[in-house]
C-alpha cells in the first residue's frame, strides 16, 4: 500500500516591499484572523514601527522581549491568555519573531511576522530557535500566516544584520551538500525540490551581491526575498535540513561556547568556508564561498567574527554532538583535520 503523505505549511500573504508595513491590516483582512491582535516586539523595533503597526487596529495589546527564551515564551502567553488576544504579530528581529512564533504555537494562535531585520531565514520559516540547555537549534513550529517585510525599514537597520542574512543563505550551498550526503550515506528523506530551491536562491543571491550595498534599498529587497525563499524550502522539506548542515553545527556550538559574540548569519558563512573545504577539498569550492561572503561584506574568517582560533576549532571539532543531524562532519573531525581546513582556507 502507498504511504508516503505530504504536509507543506506555508504562509499565504507575503507582502515585501517599500511601505508596505502600512498594508499589513489589509494583508491580515484576507486571512479570516479573529479578536485583537498581540504585539510581540522588541525596544528597538517597537520605537521605530510599533506605532505604525498599532495604529492599523482599533484595539490591539503589545509586549516587549528582551531575549529569545522559555520565560519570555511563557509571558507571551500569559500576556496573551489576560488580555485575550485572537493571534499574535512578531515584530522586530529573530528575537522576538522567533518567541511570538513559539508562543503562537503553543496557544494555537495565528501567528503574522513583520521582519525589522533582514538578519536571517528564520523571520519565514516554520522553525522557532529558543534556547533551552545546550541546545540552540530550531524545532518545528507553525509558520506565519503572513510575513509583511517593509523593504525601507529593513534597509535602515544595521547593514551587519543585512549581510548576516546574506550569510545564512550563501550557507545554504554547504547545507544542501550536507543534506546530499546524509541521503547517499544514511538514506536520509531528501526533497529535490526542497534542494534545488534551497540552492537557487543561494546563487540567485550571490549572482545579484553587486546590487547588494549599504543604503540601496534593493539590497534589503533582494535579500529579504532571499529569506522567504529559504524559508519556503524548509517548510517544503518539513525541516531546516535544505538550509542547515554542518555550518549550522558549528554555529551553535559557538553559541554554546562564546554566546552573543558574533550574529547568527556571520557564523554560519565562515563556518561553510570551512565545511565547503572538508566536502570538495583544496581545490574545491571553499574559496567561491569565501568570495561570496566578502562581496556581501560579510566576515570570512574566526578573528572578524571576534572569536579565537581555538575557540572556532573546538566548535568544528565537537559540533556533530549538537543534534542527530548527519553531515559532513560524521562522527567527528580531528583537531589535525579542523585546524588543516580552517587553516587552508584562511578562516584561521
Ligand atoms: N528560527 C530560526 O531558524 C532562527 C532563529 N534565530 C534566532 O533569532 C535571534 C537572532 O536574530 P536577530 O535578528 O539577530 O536578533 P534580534 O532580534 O536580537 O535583533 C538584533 C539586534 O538588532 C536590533 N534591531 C532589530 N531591528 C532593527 C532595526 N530595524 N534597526 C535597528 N536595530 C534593529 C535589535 O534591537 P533590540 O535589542 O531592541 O531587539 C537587536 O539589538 C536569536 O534569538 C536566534 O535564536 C536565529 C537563526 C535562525
Ligand atoms: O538557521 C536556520 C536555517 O538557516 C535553522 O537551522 P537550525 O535548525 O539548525 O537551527
Ligand atoms: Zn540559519
Amino acid at each position: 500500500m502507498f504511504e508516503k503523505t505530504t504536509w507543506i505549511k506555508l504562509p499565504r500573504n507575503v507582502l515585501v516591499g517599500h511601505g508596505v508595513l502600512d498594508d499589513l491590516s489589509a494583508a491580515l483582512a484576507e486571512l479570516y484572523l479573529s479578536g485583537r491582535p498581540l504585539v510581540v516586539t522588541s525596544p528597538t523595533p517597537n520605537e521605530l514601527a510599533g506605532d505604525r503597526v498599532r495604529a492599523q487596529f482599533d484595539d490591539s495589546a503589545t509586549v516587549t522581549v528582551d531575549q529569545a527564551s522559555f520565560d519570555a515564551v511563557e509571558r507571551v502567553i500569559d500576556v496573551a491568555e489576560a488580555e485575550d488576544a485572537g493571534y499574535l504579530v512578531g515584530l522586530g528581529g529573530g528575537k522576538p519573531i522567533d518567541t511570538a512564533k513559539m508562543a503562537s504555537d503553543r496557544l494555537g494562535c495565528g501567528f503574522v511576522s513583520v521582519p525589522t531585520a533582514a538578519s536571517h531565514d528564520g523571520i519565514v520559516s516554520g522553525r522557532s530557535s529558543i534556547p533551552e540547555g545546550d541546545t540552540r537549534h530550531s524545532v518545528a513550529a507553525d509558520p506565519p500566516l503572513a510575513v509583511v517585510a517593509d523593504t525601507e525599514i529593513l534597509a535602515e537597520a544595521p547593514w551587519d544584520l543585512t549581510t548576516a542574512g546574506c550569510a545564512d543563505i550563501i550557507s545554504n550551498y554547504t547545507a544542501v551538500k550536507d543534506w546530499q550526503l546524509a541521503h547517499r550515506l544514511k538514506n536520509v528523506e531528501y526533497s529535490e525540490y526542497a534542494g534545488a530551491l534551497s540552492q537557487m536562491t543561494a546563487e540567485m543571491l550571490v549572482e545579484s551581491s553587486d546590487a547588494i550595498k549599504p543604503e540601496f534599498e534593493e539590497s534589503a529587497w533582494l535579500v529579504a526575498k532571499a529569506l522567504v525563499s529559504s524559508g519556503v524550502a524548509m517548510s517544503i522539506a518539513g525541516s531546516s535540513r535544505p538550509a542547515s548542515g554542518a555550518e549550522h553545527l558549528i554555529s551553535h556550538q559557538l553559541d554554546r561556547l562564546v554566546p552573543g559574540r558574533a550574529l547568527h548569519g556571520h557564523q554560519v558563512g565562515v563556518a561553510a568556508v570551512v565545511t565547503e573545504y572538508l566536502h570538495s577539498g583544496e581545490r574545491g569550492e571553499w574559496a567561491d564561498i569565501r568570495d561570496a561572503l566578502k562581496d556581501v561584506g560579510a566576515p570570512t574568517t574566526a578573528a572578524e567574527l571576534g572569536i579565537d582560533d581555538e575557540t572556532f576549532l573546538e566548535a568544528v571539532t565537537t559540533a556533530h554532538t549538537i543534534r542527530d543531524r548527519y553531515t559532513i562532519l560524521g562522527d567527528g573531525v580531528s583537531d589535525a583535520a579542523a585546524r588543516e581546513a580552517a587553516a587552508f582556507t584562511g578562516v584561521i
